[in-house]
């Protein structure tokens, strides 16, 4: 006699999945436990590791964690299925707490060690890890395979990211409110015939890693700034802008030649320090899944709950009556994390499926007011006196031009005297402005100089500026 049948007839009885129901957390440590954990994931890495928030984020996770205490905080199949015994539990909390508490202790004492991906890779490693020990009792079967999950687990807190850290902390000139950069290669190479050594200069260059493509992204590329500048970088899609600033905050080494700031080697410098002395916006940085003064504040973590400094910052980026519109006002949290759902069996119940979508209702912004919140966390950022170097890339395309106008402005003023680089195609209202302009082409600075000067050498930024001129003639 088999008796298989019987025993999957009353594991399905047994199950979740074999029922129509519909769930949603609604513990608000653990709905921000979840949001916090969700802040590991790609799409938050420019904020993130730009920002320094791990120290911030890491301290809020272990807040809720605490203040979560004893209370089950596992997904609702997994505690339907939780045995009565500690052991199995104990694992599971272990393989969903340990290691965001490891990780998160490596990247407080050493932050270029692990890199936003890690976390993300990691989290989503320790949540099928918790799932598995859940899981264990009924299907023994798995084992095998997710054994091996866990040596690919152990593995990549192996990884070590490959850009090395400075040692040398970053202090910033004491007469000077900004910092100096120059971008330039050179070496020293022995004389055959007087032994004496002398200076190569060449410039910078530089390649992705992994690039198929045979051309450079950067190619001799050499500037310096002064400390203070505004300096605004124009030219054609995919002719190096972006890569510029990434080298310049040392998301990338170059590949030949050195950045200099303040005169030595950027790799000298800790990151963290370069960091937390820059203030960054481009088109990667999004709304996190946290609360509207939260999103803001963050910019500036020691004045998180400071409403009145946030509400400035909000007001420079022109969001306050974006904001003023929601119900729950700064507490609004416009993209939270998911936490309704809906069971498969559950799926043809039309009564369910209203509950449900009752339960996962967010509310919906233009783009242009989604870039004028997340441009208020950049204000907020520029209000500390700390901040020094201030990059702007492509903040404005969902802007109307009045909107653009005025973040412009309002980002010059605010820059008081800290060195800015402006990365943007419709430059016409800013570049009048500009101590320096770059203006780039497959991969190299082909002109470089003030408003005034460029136009009258009649080469590719006039061509460029009379092209979006003749728009409003
Ligand atoms: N992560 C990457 N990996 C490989 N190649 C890249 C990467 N990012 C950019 N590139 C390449 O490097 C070159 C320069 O790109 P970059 O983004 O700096 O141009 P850009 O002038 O900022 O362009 P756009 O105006 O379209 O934003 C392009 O050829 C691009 O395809």
């Amino acid at each position: 006699m088999c008796f298989l049948p019987l025993i999957l007839d009353n594991m399905w009885d047994n199950e979740l999945w074999s029922k129509a129901y519909v769930k949603q957390a609604v513990n608000d440590d653990y709905l921000r436990q979840e949001a916090l954990t969700s802040l590991a994931k790609h799409t938050y890495k420019a904020e993130v590791m730009g920002g320094n928030l791990s120290g911030y984020l890491l301290n809020e996770y272990q807040k809720v964690h605490d203040a979560l205490g004893h209370i089950p905080n596992g997904d609702v199949e997994d505690l339907w299925r939780r045995p009565t015994t500690a052991l199995p539990s104990m694992f599971s909390n272990l393989c969903n707490d340990g290691p965001m508490l490891y990780i998160g202790l490596l990247a407080l004492m050493n932050p270029s060690q692990v890199s936003v991906v890690q976390l993300a890779m990691l989290e989503q490693a320790a949540t099928r890890l918790r799932y598995t020990f859940s899981f264990a009792k009924h299907i023994i079967s798995l084992y095998p395979t997710e054994l091996a999950g866990l040596k690919n687990f152990y593995r990549l807190l192996d990884l070590k990211n490959k850009m090395k850290d400075g040692c040398m902390p970053y202090s910033p000139a004491a007469d000077s409110s900004g910092l100096s950069l120059e971008v330039r290669y050179e070496s020293r190479v022995l004389c055959g015939c007087c032994s004496s050594y002398f200076q190569i200069d060449r410039n910078v260059s530089f390649n992705y890693p992994g690039a198929k493509s045979e051309r450079d992204a950067l190619k001799d590329v050499s500037f310096s700034i002064k400390a203070g500048q505004l300096v605004v970088i124009v030219g054609a899609n995919g002719s190096g802008k972006s890569t510029i600033l990434k080298l310049l905050t040392r998301y990338y080494d170059t590949t030949s030649g050195t950045v200099l700031i303040d005169g030595n080697p950027i790799q000298d410098y800790r990151i963290a320090d370069l960091r937390s002395v820059t203030a960054s916006l481009t088109q990667e940085h999004t709304l996190f899944p946290l609360s509207m003064s939260e999103n803001i504040g963050i910019g500036s973590p020691s004045s998180v709950t400071n409403l009145d400094k946030i509400a400035q910052a909000a007001k420079l980026a022109g969001a306050q009556d974006v904001i003023k519109n929601f119900t729950d006002g700064y507490d609004t949290v416009l993209e939270p994390v998911k936490t309704a759902h809906l069971s498969y069996t559950g799926r043809g119940n039309e009564d369910l499926k209203k509950e449900y979508e009752k339960m996962e209702k967010t509310i919906n912004v233009s783009g242009g007011e989604k870039q004028r919140l997340v441009a208020s966390r950049t204000f907020m950022r520029m209000l500390s006196e700390d901040i020094k170097f201030v990059i702007v890339d492509e903040p404005s395309s969902a802007l109307d031009p009045g909107g653009e106008y005025e973040l412009f402005k309002q980002l010059r003023e605010a820059r008081k005297g800290r060195t800015m680089i402006f990365v943007t195609h419709r430059f016409a209202h800013l570049t009048k402005f500009a101590d320096l302009i770059l203006c780039m082409k497959g991969g190299s600075v082909i002109e470089m100089g003030t408003h005034q000067e460029l136009l009258n050498h009649e080469g590719e930024y006039a061509h460029l500026y009379n092209v979006q001129a003749q728009a409003f003639t």
